[in-house]
């Protein structure tokens, strides 16, 4: 068996790739089959080297007396600290969290050659996911200064990530440097003010959703198809067969009170958002490496909605005003959308480069529907992420408690039916983890990536709250009468949804947030040239995105309370699998672009996307 120099967790110096500057590293793991040794340097970064580019820290001369902190993170400027992080670099807590002795240990050890770790922002539109950059040789690159900056950044039109490399280079030449990197400002701003007022041609540009054609319809259809859907329910048989009932006029649909319920309600939601309670914590990392604040209050909103709602009740509100308005309060929603959309496209006009979506074309409608800016905000209130987990997430519970007050009025009974008291469970459990793992949203590719628009206004405002609730909303009209036995199979259904939807977010947030986690230390991993690792075991092991499978599973669950005498409950199910299928294309064209050779890897080692033996 052969025999491995280094042990796990010891401190040494590991040559950069393509160099002979020797950085010190802590030994991570090592593979007896490759040989190679994953090491992590001090700002986090992960690489596999052979043991040659291994030395230990006894080799190297010791500076007298030097006082220059070796540390890259202590000795980078703020320009640079401000800028981009490694992508695969722990939190400050995870790199807080290193031995005492191994602390020691790196203060002992100075260096010989001075070294510092610059983060070179490759592309001036998106967030913080590195560019495909192939297997761990293309670090290579990153030690030779730029000579040639036009092809550094001379990247695919269609990649619209934000790529962030390591520089290491040698400390006297610092000021050189600066020279080289003020050149790369002047030329990132000269490049990003040739890409927005030259836009990118859109066919040069990969367009999501069909395009300019397919957006259009898009927001054309949804509004009308959620009409339809709600005017079938109520029909007496919504079976699909029947023709649809006509659409009623406008003027039939429009309340000005209803809007203004509304819109109280939405104030509502602003207030609780704006409390100072509540953890902050920052986003992902931006364009020019700024990190957006975030207060995390959300499951404080939902209690004091609870308390708001409880008290409302108890004074003796109506709630059945809710249930025989539904239709004015969805239009109600559908009008606040479409203004606010005008209005976050009118003011993306006026952003500035940074702040725009990788998402964006230049294509007015494409723009309009996608969300030209990613991350507006008024002052500290961030309206995409407010929208995401307020209004809309929070009001599809309070529609589910009126749907279920109204059954009980109209079918006369003393106590809900159990069909929908499972419904209204399963949805709440589903809702109140959203809240709670609030950080986690984060990271999601709408956060990430999308702008803020029509699309995620309408899906987060109209969608979320009119159609989600569907099931509790048809069981008003339709009733179910659901046996124990048959409760207790969809109740195991349910959970199992959700232990794999949780599980796999849970392990996957976890990992990304501390990949050393002892907890996660017996899954198997593979490293990718970005310096992040993907999970090849455990959930992500079972198929590429077990989460979509546990929130599929759920979905049934929630569908199957309303029995099977008509296909309409199970809209939510086929309109998710959709969607789900769909968002797995998007997130897969972009993690090949991220991890290239390693996603492929990945994908020949888990072969099935979303569901097992099928797809
Ligand atoms: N109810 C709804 O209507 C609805 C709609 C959409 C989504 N959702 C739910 O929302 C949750 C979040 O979904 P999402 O679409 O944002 O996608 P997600 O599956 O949470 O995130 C995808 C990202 O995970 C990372 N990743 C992928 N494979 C990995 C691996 N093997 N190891 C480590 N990291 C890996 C990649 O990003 P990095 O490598 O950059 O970290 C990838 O871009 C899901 O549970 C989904 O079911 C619900
Ligand atoms: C129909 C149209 C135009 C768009 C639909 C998209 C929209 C409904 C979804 C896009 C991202 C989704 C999402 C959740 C709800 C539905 C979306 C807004 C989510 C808030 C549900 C709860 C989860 O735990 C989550 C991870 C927080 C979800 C985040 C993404």
């Amino acid at each position: 068996m052969p025999s491995r120099k280094f042990a796990d967790g010891e401190v040494v110096r590991g040559r950069w790739p393509g160099s002979s500057l020797y950085y010190e590293v802590e030994i991570l793991s090592h593979d007896s089959t490759s040989q190679l040794y994953t090491v992590k340097y001090k700002d986090g970064t992960e690489l596999e080297l052979k043991e040659n580019d291994i030395k230990p820290l006894t080799s190297f001369r010791q500076r007298k007396g030097g006082s220059t902190s070796s540390s890259p993170s202590r000795r980078r400027g703020s320009r640079s600290r401000s800028r981009s992080r490694s992508p695969g670099r722990p939190p400050k807590s995870a790199r807080r969290s290193a031995s005492a002795s191994h602390q020691a240990n790196i203060k002992e050890a100075r260096r010989e050659v001075e070294v510092k770790l610059t983060p070179l922002i490759l592309k001036p539109f998106g967030n913080s996911i590195s560019r495909y950059n192939g297997e761990p040789e293309h670090t290579e690159r990153n030690d030779i200064p730029h000579k040639n900056t036009q092809e550094k950044f001379s990247l695919s039109q269609e990649s619209s990530y934000i790529s962030t490399q390591y520089s290491l280079r040698p400390r006297r030449e610092e000021v050189k440097l600066k020279e080289i990197d003020s050149k790369e400002e002047k030329f990132i701003a000269k490049e990003l003010a040739v890409r927005t007022f030259e836009v990118t041609p859109i066919q040069a540009k990969d367009l999501e959703f069909g395009g300019v054609p397919g957006v259009f319809l898009i927001m054309f259809g949804l509004p009308v198809f959620l009409f339809l859907l709600l005017l079938m329910c109520k029909q007496k048989d919504p079976s699909l067969l029947n023709f649809p009932p006509p659409l009623p006029a406008l003027y039939e649909l429009w309340e000005t009170r209803v809007f203004g319920v509304y819109l109280l309600w939405f104030l509502i939601q602003v207030l609780f958002y704006l409390l100072p309670i509540g953890k902050v914590v920052e986003g992902t990392p931006l364009i020019d490496g700024r990190r957006l604040k975030y207060r995390l209050n959300g499951f404080y909103a939902f209690i004091l909605t609870s308390a708001v709602i409880g008290t409302s009740l108890f004074q003796g509100v109506e709630f059945h005003y809710v249930y025989s308005h539904f239709l004015q309060f969805a239009l109600g929603a559908t009008v606040f959308c479409v203004v606010l959309s005008v209005y976050l496209y009118m003011r993306s006009l006026k952003a500035p480069r940074n702040d725009l979506s990788p998402a964006s074309s230049g294509n007015a409608v494409y723009d309009f529907f996608i969300g030209r800016e990613l991350n507006p905000r008024i002052g500290t209130f961030d309206l995409k992420y407010f929208c995401e987990l307020r209004p809309g997430l929070i009001g599809w519970v309070v529609i589910n408690l009126v749907m279920l007050l109204a059954e009980m009025k109209i079918q006369d009974r003393a106590i809900p039916s159990l069909a929908m008291i499972l419904v209204n469970s399963f949805q709440l459990l589903y809702v109140v983890d959203a809240l709670w793992n609030e950080e986690a949203l984060l990271t999601t590719m709408d956060i990430i990536h999308d702008g803020f628009g029509f699309m995620l206004a309408f899906g987060d405002l109209v969608w979320v709250p009119f159609i989600y609730s569907f099931q509790a909303f048809y069981l008003v009209s339709h009733p179910n009468e659901v046996s124990w036995p048959m409760a207790s199979l969809i109740i195991v259904l349910k959970l199992c949804g959700y232990v794999i939807f949780r599980g796999a977010n849970s392990q996957k947030n976890a990992f990304r947030k501390n990949p050393s986690d002892p907890k996660l230390a017996h899954l198997k991993t593979i490293h990718t040239s970005t310096g992040k690792h993907l999970l090849v075991s455990g959930w992500w092991g079972f198929v590429r995105h077990p989460n979509y499978l546990g929130d599929l599973i759920m979905a049934l669950a929630w569908s199957l309370p309303c029995g099977f005498n008509h296909i309409l409950p199970y809209f939510y199910v086929i309109y998710f699998t959709m969607l789900l299928v769909h968002r797995e294309a998007r997130d897969e064209y972009h993690c090949k672009k991220k991890y290239g050779v390693a996603w492929e890897k990945y994908c020949q080692r888990v072969p099935y996307r979303i569901f097992p033996y099928i797809y």
